[in-house]
């Protein structure tokens, strides 16, 4: 890995070409544009390498990868066209680690990858649709970039507020992109997201500016452990940037929904007032609501606190009796972790999703 790894744009375009090049058929199953994509295998694989001396943690992040597979149509019969691919770029840009040894762990430890994400599929069909198919049924512009977007999904949906699924559009098959779910479980099983369109952003600009009532998106399954713990009493302290509150206000209300009512505190960031797109959805939750309090940061504004986010976080108080939620642009997590760590909350309490996923949220 540490010898691709300054070349992996090389190795995994070689790796693609050579894929397609004997399998042709294979090509069908991917996005027209491949950029992404790359990246995506390359980090892929290098989490799978990463956590390769820690089994629990490898094989709950292949299941979850080799479920949402099923909705490319991935076969098992796909996965040893994958691995001869992948051994064939290795060998050729890995020279000076690459040899008989080399080649046989990588086969070990392709062979691995490959049947607990196969194994994973074939439990997943017993239980859940590949993919589901979900009916634009509100479109909402909040500004000339945010949507709201509402979806009824063909079958019921099961999921826990604080996940996120892969949404595909009509307008770019077989591109997927990361969206959180921005209520609780409804007793009406509608499902509805927060969409930013991003400069380049395919994905986020046809849902914004092209999508209408009536049209019909694709849905994966359920993903992300950014979930409430309702075996514990602690305060909740939520940190939502920019369309990252979509799925704190799903946490409040999975509070709501849940009844014991504990304290909960969200700062609500944005770059101006006008970002503050979903404040009066906000309001409304607080006086609804003693135990939440909700705070406003905004960047460039009169009635924000200065600072930042997690500055402001900093400065109301010893958060280290809370559980933590962070969501929103990745240097957001990254300075909001590291500023409360350095306040004395333990890691084990502080929840997000993976700055990787995340990436993939912003297109
Ligand atoms: N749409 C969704 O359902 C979800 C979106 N996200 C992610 O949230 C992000 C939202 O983007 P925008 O709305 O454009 O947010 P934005 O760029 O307007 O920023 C929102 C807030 O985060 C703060 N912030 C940004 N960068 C920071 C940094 N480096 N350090 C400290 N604070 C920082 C800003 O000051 C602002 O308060 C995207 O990256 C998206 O992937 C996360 C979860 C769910």
């Amino acid at each position: 890995m540490a010898e691709i790894e300054p070349i992996a744009d090389t190795v995994t375009s070689y790796f693609y070409a050579l894929l397609f090049l004997r399998h042709p058929a294979l090509r069908a199953l991917f996005p027209a544009a491949m950029d992404t994509q790359r990246d995506r295998l390359f980090k892929a694989l290098l989490t799978a390498a990463t956590h390769a001396d820690d089994p629990v943690t490898l094989t709950t992040y292949l299941t979850h990868l080799g479920r949402g597979h099923r909705k490319y149509g991935t076969r098992p019969e796909h996965y040893p066209a994958v691995g001869e691919a992948l051994i064939g770029a290795l060998a050729r840009y890995a020279p000076s680690t690459w040899g008989p040894g080399a080649e046989a762990a990588w086969v070990a430890a392709y062979t691995t990858i490959s049947q607990i994400m196969i194994d994973a599929a074939t439990e997943d069909e017993l239980r859940a649709p590949a993919w589901w198919q979900a009916e634009v049924v509100a479109h909402d512009m909040r500004t000339k970039d945010i949507a709201v977007v509402t979806v009824r999904p063909d079958q019921p949906y099961p999921f826990l507020a604080g996940q996120y699924t892969a949404l595909e559009t009509p307008w770019w098959p077989r591109v997927w992109r990361h969206y959180s779910f921005a209520s609780a479980p409804r007793s009406d099983g509608l499902l509805s997201f927060h969409v930013k369109a991003v400069p380049a952003g395919w994905v986020s600009n046809a849902l914004v500016h092209r999508a209408r009532p009536g049209d019909v998106v694709r849905l994966g399954p359920p993903a992300g452990s950014m979930t409430v713990d309702h075996t514990t009493d602690n305060g909740l302290l939520c940190l939502g940037g920019g369309t990252g509150i979509a799925p704190i206000k799903a946490l409040v209300e999975d509070v709501v929904q849940h009844g014991r009512h504990r304290s909960v505190d969200v700062f609500y960031g944005a770059r101006s007032n006008n970002d503050l797109y979903d404040f009066d959805t906000m309001m409304r939750l607080q006086q609804s609501h003693p135990w939440l309090s909700v705070r406003p940061v905004v960047d460039d504004g009169p009635g924000g606190l200065p600072g930042g986010l997690p500055e402001a976080v900093r400065e109301y108080g010893a958060w280290h009796t809370h559980d933590v939620y962070l969501s929103g642009p990745p240097g957001m997590i990254r300075r909001g972790v590291d500023t409360l760590l350095g306040m004395g909350v333990p890691s084990r309490r502080i929840r997000h999703d993976s700055i990787e996923g995340l990436v993939g949220a912003t297109t």
